[in-house]
């Protein structure tokens, strides 16, 4: 393939919850006219982030069999070399990572020579929450090396800090990247400008990592056929959130709620916990599904905190 003529990538990284799907989402808004793929690799076997991209897409892969940035099996070159098989090849490539990928892998994949044959990696965006990525860098390893790689730096979640705070965190990042471009916003909002803003970049070698998982996080997936009573599950979410944030980082998943036809989605990051009416079951049976992402999670503490609140 001509140079010019590559596939273009971006990798779309950050944290768990920093909001990458949101700035996925907005970028697929603004390239409606092209042909997207997106590569959704969702820590934890069942994808909610998939059902969340909501810009025009062609095609959706997930990958749901570990965290690309450390499994053997090559899901990811997998998918790129089947990208290449279809008929009409798109025009953008998005990697969504999970929150805790070590971005510096992948973005070794996408050089390594028969990739690069085919494919561009035009940008990496790191996406950070701006109200708790201090306490990340301090309590884990992955932010700050998805920091270091990235080209561009999207400080998201601005509204919730004061104009020092958010000085200090741009400072932060500039400390452990300074070649990247930096950019904030409220929303979860990346402009194709800011994008695409010239960075210097540094190479990336590819050094595989260990098969074992390096990740010190765990998911916990809890599945019940049970309608949760609404007051009850707000009020023990919300009480775990606020007490063990240290411990548990982000739960995400769709719930059944007693007395109501309605699907429910459930997402917190931090110590922030948003419950909202998505609208009807319409095919599906409805059910409860809740992903837990954080420190050493055990399955029964779970069952434990959530039994109650299936009851009337
Ligand atoms: N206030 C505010 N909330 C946001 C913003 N962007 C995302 N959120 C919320 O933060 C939560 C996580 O957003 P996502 O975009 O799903 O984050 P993510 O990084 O894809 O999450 P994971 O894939 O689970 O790691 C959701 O509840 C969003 O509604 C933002 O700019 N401002």
């Amino acid at each position: 393939m001509e140079k010019e003529n590559r596939i273009k990538v971006y990798i779309i990284t950050g944290f768990l919850g920093a909001g990458k799907t949101t700035v996925l989402n907005s970028l697929l808004q603004q390239l409606s006219a092209s042909k997207n793929i997106v590569i959704e690799n969702e820590f934890g076997k069942v994808n909610i982030d998939a059902t969340l991209i909501a810009g025009k897409i062609d095609n959706l892969y997930e990958l749901t069999s570990g965290c690309i940035c450390c499994s053997l099996d090559n899901e990811l070159l997998e998918v790129l070399g089947d990208v290449l098989r279809m008929e009409d090849t798109p025009d953008h490539v998005f990697i969504e990572t999970t929150g805790i990928a070590d971005t510096g892998n992948i973005i070794g994949m996408l050089q390594l020579p028969e990739v690069t044959a085919h494919y561009e990696l035009v940008r990496t965006v790191c996406v950070v929450d701006a109200e708790n990525i201090q306490d990340r860098l301090v309590q884990q390893p992955e932010p700050g090396k998805q920091i270091a790689c990235a080209d561009v730096l999207v400080i998201n979640k601005i509204m919730a800090l004061t104009v020092p705070e958010l000085v200090s965190v741009y400072e932060m990042l500039e400390a452990i990247n300074p070649l990247a471009f930096v950019t904030a916003t409220e929303s979860g909002e990346l402009k194709l400008r800011d994008l695409h803003a010239p960075v210097t970049r540094s190479p990336i070698p590819y050094t595989p990592a260990p098969v074992e998982h390096l990740h010190k996080i765990n998911t916990v997936l809890f599945t019940t056929p049970d309608a949760f009573n609404l007051n009850m599950l707000v009020y023990v979410l919300d009480f775990h959130c606020n007490v063990y944030p240290d411990q548990l980082y982000r739960i995400k998943g769709y719930v059944s709620i007693q007395d109501s036809d309605e699907k429910f989605l459930v997402q917190s990051t931090g110590k922030y916990l948003h419950i909202t009416a998505v609208g009807s079951w319409g095919e599906e049976t409805p059910a409860s599904t809740l992903v837990f992402i954080g420190k050493d999670l055990k399955s029964a503490t779970i069952q434990r905190i959530l039994q109650p609140a299936t009851k009337r």
